[in-house]
């Protein structure tokens, strides 16, 4: 039996942190969408015993280390099924982005398995194990919009963003997010951007809110650690774009826009300043 299952990116249109808890993970609210540019997960079912792992990109662990290996790992863990899985991964989204590709290989292995071995788990439950396998991971299994608390593992459904394309740039480096979060200064964030006045631009379908509204208090620490980071943001908003903000940790950033034409001219301009640069639509919602 074979199984094959779209991994999609994630933006984060707003992403504010609360304060650090004690577990030394940060509390946050955010609002997250996806966007079509996705990863793509091959499950051949083995009768042995055994996970297997291999993907088209060198710059992911081809090992127990790649989070799609881990989220088979635990599934077969808590289930107790004794199957095997080789796992194929053809990668489109770069890698280390905040863009959650790593989550999402990991939520679409969790789907796909579920299918291939007929486990019969509901989504709940797969976005449950996923949190054990990185914050992003619950809300890379639902995919679609969301409001993120906690981690970013208690999600609140929303409609999708009103349609446009999404420009990502992103700088040659990537990212950790530890680091990210080590040098975030919980006291020094300046302006917090409102999750609720998001969320009500999505259920008004809303474009010139939704833009006014985009804010991530990781972006000035990114920032500070890659300047090239503020550099594309920069010529983003030059060339064009309506409302321009780096997702999640970074360093890729995104532009928004309504047009198509618009979207590629800003791709052609940015071009030769970074390493990837691509246009893809919104999506918002996957059904
Ligand atoms: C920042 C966000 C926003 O969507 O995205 P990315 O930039 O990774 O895409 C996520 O919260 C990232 O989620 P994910 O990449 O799954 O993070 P995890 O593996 O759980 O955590 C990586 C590290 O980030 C820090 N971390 C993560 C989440 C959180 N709420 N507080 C934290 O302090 C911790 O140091 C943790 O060890
Ligand atoms: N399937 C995978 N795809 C991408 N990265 C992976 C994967 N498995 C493990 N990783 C590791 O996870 C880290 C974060 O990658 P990724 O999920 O792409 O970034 P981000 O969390 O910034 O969106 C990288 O250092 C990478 O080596």
């Amino acid at each position: 039996m074979y199984v094959s299952e779209k991994a999609p990116a994630k933006i984060n249109l707003t992403l504010d942190v609360l304060y650090k808890r004690d577990d030394g993970y940060h509390e946050l609210e955010m609002i997250m969408t996806t966007i079509d540019l996705a990863d793509r997960i091959d499950l051949v079912d083995l009768s042995s015993n055994t996970i297997q792992l291999e993907s088209s990109s060198g710059l992911v662990p081809q090992d127990e280390r790649n989070l799609a290996y881990l989220a088979a790992k635990l599934l077969k863990e808590k289930t107790g099924i004794k199957r095997g899985v080789a796992i194929h991964i053809s990668k489109r989204i770069p890698v280390a982005a905040g863009l959650a590709g790593g989550s999402s290989d990991a939520a679409a292995t969790l789907r796909g398995l579920n299918k291939l071995w007929q486990l019969g788990l509901s989504l709940e439950e797969l976005a449950q194990i996923g949190a054990e396998i990185g914050s992003d991971v619950p809300f890379c299994v639902y995919r679609n919009t969301a409001l993120a608390r906690g981690r970013g593992e208690m999600l609140t459904p929303l409609p999708p963003p009103p349609p446009c394309w999404v420009v990502l740039a992103k700088p040659v480096h990537g990212v950790s997010t530890a680091d990210v979060f080590r040098n975030l200064r919980v006291d020094h964030i300046e302006e917090h951007p409102s999750a609720q006045a998001m969320a009500q631009a999505m259920k008004d379908k809303d474009y010139e809110a939704m833009n006014n509204l985009l804010g991530n208090v990781l972006e000035p620490v990114t920032m500070n650690m890659y300047p090239e980071v503020q550099k594309i943001k920069q010529k983003m908003i030059q060339f064009g774009a309506d409302g321009v903000l780096m997702s999640g940790s970074g360093p890729t950033v995104f532009g928004l826009v309504k047009q198509e034409y618009r979207a590629r001219r800003i791709v052609n301009s940015l071009n030769g300043f970074c390493q990837h640069v691509f246009a893809v639509r919104m999506l918002g919602y996957l059904d």
